[in-house]
């Protein structure tokens, strides 16, 4: 009998680790490491911790992805976005394990008509994407046979995102506003577990390797985003304090440091050829998201009463 894969995950306590652990612990002998065990500022750390291991295959979600405090803290940003995902493909290489990494959306600059795909050409606004890309290059120089895999626009049942933060608003303004002109692809961290299954194990054939884009299908603006949330927010009978979310521009979003890109949209073709299903639509993902998070449930409790 083919005794089952052994994979460490670097980054478990976070939203998509949390969604890893819980979907890979299923067929396969899984080792989450957090933050007391493994510090990605610390290259002594990462040694310390990883060298004594033995697996075929490490998952790297946990990164600083504040992407504002980012900007304003480039040092921490490529340490923990670049530097550390670098010395962790080295590891993997040497001990000739695979090594699966996140990335995301935010290297490109969203001046593209339409969806980008892994070939398109990146160019990051902010430090974020741009530690974020160089981690891609660093995870990739140490063995073409890792995989990067790209996000975005990320929530899940483990830790609070932009669904509970639009809802929570919500409940609190009479008024709300979100940028018409950011498109994007949004995906649940327990999606992304499902759709990295077929990528890495699918049967018969080789591992996946390379860039590979991972998102739901179709895509929104923040507003239509923010707007569906509120929908379904409304359905679960939530008393928001205003149920419609208004358009503004990017350029008015006053919170943000760092500057996003537009358009960000994802193909997920190269995804589809590769392991011949389609992500699902990211409606019916947000649907089932309200319908089932418990996350969801107690962060609404406190925060809309
Ligand atoms: N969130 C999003 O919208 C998107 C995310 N991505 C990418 O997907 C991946 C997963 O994101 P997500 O799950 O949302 O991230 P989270 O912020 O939920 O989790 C990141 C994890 O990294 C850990 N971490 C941060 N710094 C260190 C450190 N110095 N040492 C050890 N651990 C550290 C955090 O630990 P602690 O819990 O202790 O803080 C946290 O558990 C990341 O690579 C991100 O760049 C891509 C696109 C969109
Ligand atoms: C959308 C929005 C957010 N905010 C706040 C909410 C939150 O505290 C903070 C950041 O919001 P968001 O997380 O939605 O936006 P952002 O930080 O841009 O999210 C990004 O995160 C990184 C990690 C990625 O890789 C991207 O794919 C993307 O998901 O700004 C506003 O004040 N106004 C707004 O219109």
């Amino acid at each position: 009998m083919k005794r089952p894969p052994r994979i460490v995950i670097v980054g478990a306590a976070g939203r998509l680790g949390q969604a890893l652990e819980a979907r890979f612990s299923r067929d396969a002998t899984v080792l989450g490491l957090a933050r007391p065990q493994i510090d990605l500022s610390s290259s002594q750390s990462i040694r310390a911790a990883l060298e004594p291991l033995r697996f075929d295959h490490l998952m790297l979600p946990a990164a600083m992805t504040a992407v504002d405090a980012c900007e304003t803290n480039p040092d921490q940003a490529y340490a923990i976005n670049t530097a550390a995902p670098g010395l962790i493909a080295e590891i993997c290489a040497e001990k000739k394990a695979q090594m699966t990494h996140f990335s995301t959306d935010f290297v490109f600059d969203g001046a593209k008509q339409g969806e980008y795909s892994e070939e398109d050409a990146v160019n990051p606004l902010g430090i974020y994407g741009d530690s974020k890309l160089q981690g891609e290059h660093a995870v990739l120089a140490a063995s073409p046979l890792h995989l990067v895999a790209r996000v975005s626009w990320l929530y899940g049942p483990g830790k609070p995102a932009f669904p509970e933060w639009i809802v929570d608003q919500a409940c609190q303004h009479p008024e709300l506003a979100l940028p018409a002109d950011k498109t994007g692809s949004p995906v649940s961290s327990t999606d992304v577990a499902e759709l990295l299954d077929p990528l890495l194990f699918g049967p018969g054939g080789e591992p996946a390797s390379g860039i590979f884009h991972l998102c739901s299908s179709g895509s929104c603006s923040h507003q239509v985003w923010g707007q569906a949330c509120l929908d379904l927010a409304v359905e679960l009978g939530i008393p928001l304090r205003t149920r419609e979310i208004l358009g503004n521009s990017l350029a008015d979003v006053r919170a943000f440091v760092a500057k996003r890109p537009p358009n960000s949209v994802m193909s997920t073709a190269k995804y589809t050829a590769f392991t011949g299903r389609s992500p699902r639509p990211w409606q019916e993902a947000l649907r089932e998201h309200f319908a089932t998070s418990p996350t969801f449930r107690k962060y609404l409790a406190a925060a809309c009463g």
